[in-house]
């Protein structure tokens, strides 16, 4: 049996949760064998909780209800040992504190830790002399500073990353691997809604080549951009446009039948014969081929008949569209 490859954030979650249950199961026995009978419920809840977590997040590769699950199960043991146990238990603030940075966005993360911080320091106020409410507040806001600005930052990179690996850096549209991305996503929805249709495009610039034989790499890059901003300013915004190769683009068209596919295709085809070229004697045309899922195929058997389509509109003489 072949299994999905684990991301990232499952990787986190199953070290989070396991690491918790892991760490509070000796305090559940201490505390049972001592008698201590609250605080021993509540950890033997929290090992039961982060354990099913674990082994959902292990046999499901789902996140989100995890993420939050564990970030809230933190925050609410923490609040409720300390107010069990009295300030003391202040020392078990700052691992629920990085916890929540891990598993959610920052700024979420922030607000959730400022309320915990402000809700524990109301709770240790009468306990505690002003000295220790200082040396806490600072060590904690502190913790959840830096917790911020690290988490902040490599944010900022996976974002970043992210698009790198996504967008072609010419044309700015998405690249082939988004492509590849989004349409086992629309396959997977689709299979599970039958009643819902999704078509696509290929396009395909006519004779790209002697355009770069004729003018130049320079104004052939040139032709790539422009042709992308017109297809981009001419489809909805549900829709996406993807540089599949070279002069080949494939635009993904949500809930749009065949018969519209072509119809939008017909468009963009007209908008590019019509529209103006860094050179002006310059004439670019393209050739489209539209296909509609069919209900059972792979993403490549999808795309194939599409190029088919737009290979049998070059046959033809070029600058026209097909449908699969
Ligand atoms: N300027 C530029 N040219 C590219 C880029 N990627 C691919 N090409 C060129 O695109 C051309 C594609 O040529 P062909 O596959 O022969 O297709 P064509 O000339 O468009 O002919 P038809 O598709 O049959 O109409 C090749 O000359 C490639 O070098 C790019 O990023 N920039």
């Amino acid at each position: 049996m072949q299994t999905s490859p684990r991301t990232t954030e499952e990787s986190i979650i199953l070290i989070i949760s396991g690491a918790i249950s892991i760490c509070l199961l000796p305090f559940a026995v201490i505390r049972t064998l001592n008698g201590d009978t609250a605080v021993a419920i509540l950890n033997t809840t929290a090992v039961v909780v982060t354990l099913a977590i674990f082994f959902n997040v292990y046999l499901t590769h789902k996140i989100h209800f995890a993420r939050w699950g564990l970030s809230l199960l933190s925050v609410l043991v923490m609040t409720i040992t300390i107010g069990l146990k009295g300030y003391e238990q202040v020392v078990w603030v700052y691992p629920a504190l990085t916890t929540i940075f891990f598993l959610l966005t920052p700024t979420v993360a922030a607000a959730i830790g400022t309320l915990f911080l402000i809700n524990v320091l109301i709770m240790i106020w009468p306990q505690v002399d002003n000295f220790f409410t200082l040396k806490f507040s600072v060590s904690a806001g502190a913790t959840l500073l830096f917790c911020y600005a690290f988490s902040s930052r490599m944010r900022r990179q996976q974002l970043f990353l992210e698009h790198m690996a996504t967008s072609d850096p010419l044309t700015e549209v998405g690249n082939r691997r988004a492509l590849e991305e989004v349409l086992l996503k629309t396959i997977e929805r689709l299979r599970r809604y039958p009643e819902q249709t999704c078509s696509l495009i290929m396009l395909d610039i006519d004779h790209f080549k002697r355009i770069n034989d004729q003018y130049g790499h320079g104004c052939g890059d040139q032709v790539l951009k422009l042709f992308a901003k017109i297809i981009t300013s001419r489809i909805r915004r549900t829709d996406d446009l993807f540089r599949f190769g070279g002069e080949e683009f494939v635009v993904v068209l949500e809930n749009t039948s065949l018969e519209e596919a072509r119809t939008l295709a017909d468009v963009l085809r007209e908008a590019v014969a019509s529209a103006v070229w860094p050179q002006t004697d310059l004439q670019v045309t393209l050739s489209a081929g539209a296909a509609e899922f069919n209900g059972h195929e792979t993403a490549y058997e999808w795309l194939a008949r599409a190029d088919a389509a737009m290979y049998g509109a070059k046959e033809l003489g070029r600058n026209r569209c097909h449908v699969a």
